[in-house]
């Protein structure tokens, strides 16, 4: 079955304009996301992951139209996000809805949980009444929170940062949201409790259609609750694709970097992959001057081709995508060793 593309990231670079180091020096532009393009499925979550500084955060505040982008569109139902006015920002802002890292700062402390719910069940819905509190109550079962006559009467200090994620998803819920971006949404979060939030963001995706963006630095977390990855590096997609594939058999020396980092009991054979540590550590500010691969100081197969151009995307195998100029190579070997007929099998 084909999938139902509701959310479309076309090619979307920004760059933004930053101090010099002193006073005196002149500004400089640093380009925070580089030619960024993937859809975004109906149902489905896809994880964008990567290390701070690495654009993730711009993504989303570019979708919620808090920057707009120095080129480039995001498509939410065949109009450019940047130019709905009226009616379709109205829709716009009801379906395409936002999660933060942060429990604490995301509801008004000074009003109760129902009063959060009621807002947007009053504004987008025009409920009111009995039907109004039945709406209120059914998402707050939805996401756990019960009973909910008590847990709704609750002000946010009430709750714990879990139950305020819950409380915050219930409030998405009723807004109507179809898409949700969301940033870091368990990383302040205690361990346990993390899993009962992501379980929840599962069961929205599974039950209702809902399609979220995972924006984590979290693989582990990206692999259990996501479908598709994709992997950035200094504001560019250095790998994407299936997440089952790219965490078990990444290609992209960045991935590796990040997969090798992040501990995993059934990955023992993976080879520890090491930054060289003949150059700096830190990821090169990126402008649009820029040339090659950004990963290149840091990368231990590094060519020195690789400070040309960024080479273009290359399809290593079946929905997995990487760009590296050793990926060629790779999907060479890749099909020779899979086109190798088993030993004892009669070729036909
Ligand atoms: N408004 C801004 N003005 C100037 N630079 C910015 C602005 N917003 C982001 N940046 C820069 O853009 C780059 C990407 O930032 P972004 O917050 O998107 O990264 P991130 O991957 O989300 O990092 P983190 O995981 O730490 O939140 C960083 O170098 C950041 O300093």
């Amino acid at each position: 079955m084909d999938k139902e593309t509701v959310f479309s990231v076309q090619n979307v670079t920004m760059d933004f304009q930053i101090s010099g180091k002193t006073f005196f020096s002149k500004k400089r532009t640093l380009r925070a996301l580089n030619d960024v393009s993937f859809d975004l499925y109906k149902g489905e979550s896809l994880a964008v992951v990567g290390e701070s500084g690495c654009g993730k955060s711009t993504l989303c505040r570019i979708a919620m139209r808090f920057y707009k982008p120095t080129s480039g569109q995001m498509i939410y139902h065949d109009g450019s996000v940047h130019s709905f006015k009226g009616e379709a920002l109205r829709t716009y802002r009801q379906k395409v809805q936002m999660i933060f890292q942060d429990p604490f700062s995301s509801l008004n402390p000074l009003h109760s949980i129902y009063y959060h719910l009621k807002r947007p069940l009053q504004l987008y819905h025009k409920l009111k009444g009995k039907e109004l509190k039945e709406k209120m109550d059914e998402a707050l079962e939805m996401v756990g929170l019960v009973p909910p006559e008590e847990q709704g009467r609750k002000n946010p200090h009430q709750l714990s940062g879990g139950q305020k994620q819950r409380a915050f998803l219930a409030r998405i819920m009723a807004i109507g949201a179809d898409i949700i971006f969301a940033d870091e949404p368990t990383s302040m979060l205690d361990v346990s409790i993390r899993l009962g939030v992501l379980n929840l963001m599962n069961k929205l995706k599974r039950e209702m259609g809902k399609s979220f963006l995972y924006i984590t630095h979290d693989i582990a977390t990206a692999r259990y609750f996501s479908d598709r990855i994709i992997v950035l590096y200094s504001g560019h997609m250095v790998e994407w694709g299936d997440v089952d594939e790219v965490v078990k058999h990444p290609v992209h020396p960045y991935t590796k970097l990040l997969i090798s980092a992040a501990p995993d009991p059934e990955r023992e054979t993976l080879a520890k992959l090491e930054v060289r540590d003949d150059v700096e550590k830190e990821v090169t500010m990126w402008t649009p001057e820029s040339r090659g691969c950004p990963f290149r100081n840091r990368c231990p197969v590094a060519e020195s081709r690789c400070a040309d151009d960024f080479p273009e995307a290359v399809e290593v195998k079946p929905n997995q995508f990487v760009r590296c100029i050793h990926a060629k190579e790779w999907k060479t070997e890749n099909n020779a060793a899979s086109e190798k007929p088993e030993r004892n099998q009669p070729v036909s």
